[in-house]
């Protein structure tokens, strides 16, 4: 897949639709894709997302279930067209196997298909109380190389991360990188970050990014801020 002119994936993350709608109209010249997430498709549904942009988003649901029920979510939500779409890799081969299954109905323009591997919320003491010993990464390796043996189409991780994968995985997969924070910008709950430019130079094609961005007073000028910095090769 060839690099998007700017990978900013701005994460639309409210359940206002008013919010979500003028988010979309302020930010839609400054950023490659939108992302909307699971908080909004519970409040909107499919026509919220409709009304929100007509471009092809960002599906973040991060499905997790048996295979059936997981195909069928797959299925269910198709007809959106979405540009990518994600599912928990800890849901198991089968799983991601029977989730690329369904959207192969689509056809060739079907949603991506983007592993989740290991929250970029969890430190490794979080990870170690879900009862994973070892690091971040050594899971996310591990999760990583069986969801695109499954049929993943790339990969959620953090920027921490996008080294170490790419020099395992290789160019093809997509890494699509939340836990952004550009510097100086307030971490919140994420746990594993890196900046834009540090996230990009390790190899990461698209870099997700909400706070950082929605709750700036300009959110405008904060995704072009980051973007020209990207383009310029700035030091952020
Ligand atoms: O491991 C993950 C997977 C998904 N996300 C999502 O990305 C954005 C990040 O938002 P920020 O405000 O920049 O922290 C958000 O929508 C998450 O649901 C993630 O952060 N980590």
């Amino acid at each position: 897949m060839t690099k998007p002119a700017n990978p900013i994936i701005a994460a639309i993350d409210t359940t206002d639709l008013a919010t979500a709608k003028q988010w979309s109209a302020q930010l839609g010249d400054h950023v490659g894709l939108l992302k909307l997430g699971l908080a909004f498709y519970l409040a909107h549904g499919q026509s919220g997302v409709r009304a929100v942009t007509d471009r092809p988003v960002f599906l973040d649901l991060k499905l997790h279930d048996i295979p059936n029920t997981v195909a069928g979510g797959v299925k269910a939500v198709l007809p959106l067209s979405a540009a990518m779409l994600t599912l928990h890799a800890g849901g198991g081969s089968a799983m991601i196997a029977a989730a690329r299954n369904a959207a192969e109905a689509a056809g060739p323009a079907r949603p991506k298909l983007l592993a989740v591997t290991v929250l970029t919320s969890l430190s490794a003491e979080a990870l170690a109380e879900t009862g994973v010993a070892d690091s971040p990464a050594a899971q996310v390796l591990r999760l990583a190389r069986m969801a695109l043996k499954s049929g993943a189409d790339g990969l959620v991780c953090s920027p921490q991360e996008v080294a170490m994968l790419r020099a395992e995985i290789g160019p093809e997969p997509l890494l699509v990188v939340p836990g952004i924070r550009p510097l100086g910008a307030d971490i919140g709950d994420q746990a594993r970050t890196l900046t834009p430019r540090e996230a990009m130079s390790a190899g990461a094609d698209w870099l997700v990014i909400g706070r950082p961005i929605t709750g700036a007073a300009d959110p405008a000028g904060a995704a072009a801020a980051i973007a020209a910095d990207l383009a310029t090769g700035g030091s952020s």
